[in-house]
């Protein structure tokens, strides 16, 4: 479903509290406009629903190609109930934005599937400026908001599963 027709802000069913979350955040700095009105969507989302900011860690990485990496280190640095990656490619005159965006999906989300962690895709993959702006707080909401909702919800879902022991047959 196109973002025209699904407001990115507006989030569906109810939102799970973040009191007592530790939150991991990796920022790319390409399209620094567009990732900082991510980011401060996110924060602003994750703390309004009872993330301490106290435990919200934020690091930043060159590019949206170094979020896994960036996503890796904070695994390794401490116990984060979801790790929410923030980047913007915008495509350029070559294939480059498919390859970064290709890698990066496929990337972040062997991450999650390894490590048992939700590891959140806050990337625009816009064809135009005004693209990424209208989904970064413009017409089509924010996409840091979406990325914050969509963490608390994953966190909420492995906290409620704390304790299953679920026997895997491979
Ligand atoms: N063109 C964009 C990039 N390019 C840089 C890569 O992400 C990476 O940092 C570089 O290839 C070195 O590894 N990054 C973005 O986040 N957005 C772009 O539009
Ligand atoms: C994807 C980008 O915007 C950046 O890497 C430059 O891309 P291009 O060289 O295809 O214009």
């Amino acid at each position: 479903m196109s973002s025209k027709n699904k407001n990115l802000s507006k989030t569906s069913g109810d939102i799970p509290s973040g009191k007592g979350y530790k939150i991991g955040i990796v920022v790319s700095e390409w399209n620094e406009k567009i990732t900082n009105a991510l980011y401060d969507g996110c924060l602003e989302t994750l703390i309004t629903y009872g993330v301490d900011v106290n435990d919200i860690k934020t690091i930043h990485v060159p590019g949206t190609f170094e979020l896994p990496v960036g996503a890796k280190m904070l695994l390794g640095e401490d116990n984060y109930n979801a790790i929410i990656c923030i980047g913007c490619v915008i495509k350029g005159e070559t294939k480059h934005d498919e390859y970064i965006s290709n890698a990066v999906a496929n990337g972040l989300v062997n991450l999650g599937v390894l490590s048992g962690k939700p590891i959140i895709f806050g990337v625009l993959t816009p064809n135009t400026s005004e693209q990424a702006e209208d989904r970064a707080g413009g017409k089509h909401g924010n996409k840091g908001v979406e990325a914050a909702v969509t963490a608390l919800k994953m966190a909420d879902i492995k906290r409620s599963l704390k304790g299953f022991k679920v026997k895997i047959g491979f």
